[in-house]
């Protein structure tokens, strides 16, 4: 069985939505609250999106205090799995540094809710390696996505294939219409869409879902 353990702060609001769609691409989960340190058993981390914290002070700045983001880091730097941050949880990841950028207020200052189409740019990660198409169909829903970062650090993450999505049509100021970039070692990706939102028919055309199987059986070949 592939384990996905799904870090709950207080006021994390798509822990749930999660968990249903990955259980739909075939892992096992739990929930676990932002105080637990037992993290290494599992295959995945998934950091669901919501307003940890009440988003007080900056999106993801407080949550970054909570005692799992010190074990978070450490499941990075032994490589121990992977680490999907969606929303919110791509701007944890910002702002615990465990991802370059920042993720700041949309352009337009307002909160933005609708579908858009992403583009994929590095399939040969875990991720997105067994992703079937070039575009996704994933939704938004942030008020703090417009992806900031210096032009020689986007320069540096383009050269070394860390794009790991891009809008078709920039929602939100993005730089370089960014939507999610990974970690050096390609371990982690955070990004703003949620495919989890996507996951099956009934909720568009199950694109995000396309996501979530293509880290299971990445886990599941590399277990091989
Ligand atoms: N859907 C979410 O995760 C919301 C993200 C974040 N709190 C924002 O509005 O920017």
């Amino acid at each position: 069985m592939i384990n996905a353990g799904i870090i709950v702060f207080p006021g994390s609001n798509c822990d749930r939505d999660a968990e249903f769609a990955l259980r739909k691409a075939g892992f096992n989960t739990e929930y676990v609250w932002h105080d637990f340190k037992e993290i290494g058993k599992y295959d995945l981390i998934f950091i669901p999106g919501g307003f940890s914290y009440g988003d007080y002070l900056r999106a993801g700045a407080l949550a970054k205090f909570s005692p799992v983001m010190n074990e978070i880091e450490k499941y990075v730097s032994k490589k121990q799995g992977f680490v999907l941050g969606i929303c919110n949880g791509f701007q944890i990841l910002t702002e615990s540094g465990i991802l370059p950028g920042a993720l700041t207020k949309n352009t337009s200052l307002k909160f933005i809710c609708k579908d858009v189409d992403v583009k994929v740019i590095n399939k040969t990660c875990s991720f997105t390696k067994f992703v079937s198409k070039e575009v996704l169909r994933i939704p938004i829903a942030h008020a703090e996505g417009n992806y900031y970062i210096s032009e020689s650090e986007y320069i540096k993450l383009k050269q070394e294939h860390r794009i790991a999505f891009e809008y078709v049509e920039n929602p939100n100021g993005s730089v370089g219409n960014i939507a999610g970039v990974y970690n050096e070692n390609f371990a982690v990706l955070g990004m703003m869409p949620h495919p989890e939102r996507n996951s099956v028919r009934t909720l568009g055309n199950g694109d995000g879902l396309e996501i979530l199987l293509s880290i299971r059986r990445s886990i599941e070949d590399g277990k091989k």
